[in-house]
């Protein structure tokens, strides 16, 4: 359906989107992940034909963007961060105008208004101006702008961006309606928003895919592996051996706190591996006595945040398996190689590109 490759924009000296490819298969629905800057528009501005790439391809329905862009718009509807609506028209007269840009024939003009008007629930506010209307009205009149004709692909950016979560909700709901008939992509810098609504994560980092997977698989990521976080006396090589021979433990990873004269360890072990007790005998056989031990399931807030903190995409990440990133929040720094590993074994399984 949609075909990106080695997409690129710089604006001067900055790449904001970096050799980004993915497909897009029909009927589902698409999340752009990201943090702020992290090049989710700059994409959708490209995807749609609003800007230019500095390098790469776009293609609609086997028709490119910059060859054929009449053709390739055709397939597309596209509901911009800030909707160009225009404030001085009445809801119904910016439908007309809508519907006749896009070429409406006559005789299906009327009923299409009413249709698409009905789906994102303006019929009541025909009348009134656009200026006149609430932030989320807006925001419904722009998504029926990019609705009108059903174009086979919606692409719609931060939609839910300044709404109530009454009408968040409601927003969310009719995005996954659209999906019996359209292929929408949606972008959001909000984790649970495209968990709730996508069939399909893309995150976006730096203007590169670190990761591409269902939330499911994403979420079985996170549930995919437990942390444990100790203070322990004694010799660092003793401790590190002593772990390193507990069966079901991943990753190990020492700092020294030089306040308390104890090690930061820290381990990583799949999630079914509860392995406190081995832990505690090993250490007691070893004469390492630990001062703390606290275990933590790794989420997927942290796992979201540890992909986009990184400027390098997870191919490149992993070969660096042995790199240590901080943890946000607190000055603990986590082991990534349990992450990478499932994240690469999620990648071998299930990326699109
Ligand atoms: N016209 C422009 N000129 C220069 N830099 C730009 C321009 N547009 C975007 N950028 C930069 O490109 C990067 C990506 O911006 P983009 O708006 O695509 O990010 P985003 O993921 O959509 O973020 P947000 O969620 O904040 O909208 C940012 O660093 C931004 O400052």
């Amino acid at each position: 359906m949609i075909e990106v490759n080695n997409l690129v924009k710089k604006y001067g000296d900055h790449t904001a989107v970096d050799h980004l490819s993915f497909k897009i298969e029909k009927g589902k629905i698409y999340g752009f992940l990201g943090p702020n800057g992290a090049g989710k528009s700059t994409t959708m501005n490209m995807i749609t034909g609003y800007i230019a790439s500095t390098e790469g391809t776009v293609t609609i329905d086997g028709h490119d963007i910059l060859d054929e862009p009449e053709e390739a718009k055709k397939c597309i509807g596209y509901l911009p961060e800030q909707p160009p609506l225009y404030f001085d028209m009445t809801v119904l007269e910016y439908m007309k105008f809508v519907a006749d840009l896009k070429k409406i024939p006559k005789d299906k003009k009327a009923s299409m208004i009413e249709e698409v008007m009905d789906m994102v629930k303006i019929s009541d506010m025909r009348n009134r101006l656009i200026k006149n209307l609430s932030k989320g009205y807006r925001q419904r009149v722009g998504l029926a702008e990019a609705i009108m004709g059903y174009p086979e692909v919606i692409i719609l950016d931060e939609p839910t961006v300044g709404l109530d979560p009454k009408q968040i909700i409601e927003i969310r709901t009719l995005i996954k309606n659209l999906k019996k008939k359209h292929t929408v992509i949606l972008s959001s810098h909000i984790l649970s928003e495209v968990s709730a609504v996508c069939d399909y994560v893309l995150i976006i980092s730096h203007g590169k895919l670190v990761a591409s997977d269902t939330p499911e698989n994403l979420g079985k990521l996170a549930e995919g592996s437990n942390t444990l976080d100790m203070l322990i006396k004694g010799d660092k090589t003793a401790i590190e051996q002593g772990l390193k021979e507990i069966e079901g433990i991943d990753t190990v990873s020492l700092k020294h706190d030089d306040k308390q004269n104890l090690w930061n360890v820290n381990i990583s072990t799949e999630e079914q591996n509860d392995v406190r007790e081995s832990v505690f005998y090993k250490m007691a056989q070893l004469n390492c006595p630990i001062y703390e031990m606290k275990s933590k399931k790794v989420s997927l807030e942290e796992i979201f945040l540890e992909l986009t903190a990184s400027d390098k995409p997870v191919s490149e990440v992993s070969e660096s398996a042995e790199e240590e990133i901080h943890n946000s929040g607190d000055d603990d720094k986590i082991k990534t190689e349990a992450v990478e590993k499932d994240t690469q074994k999620k990648d071998e399984g299930g990326k699109e590109s």
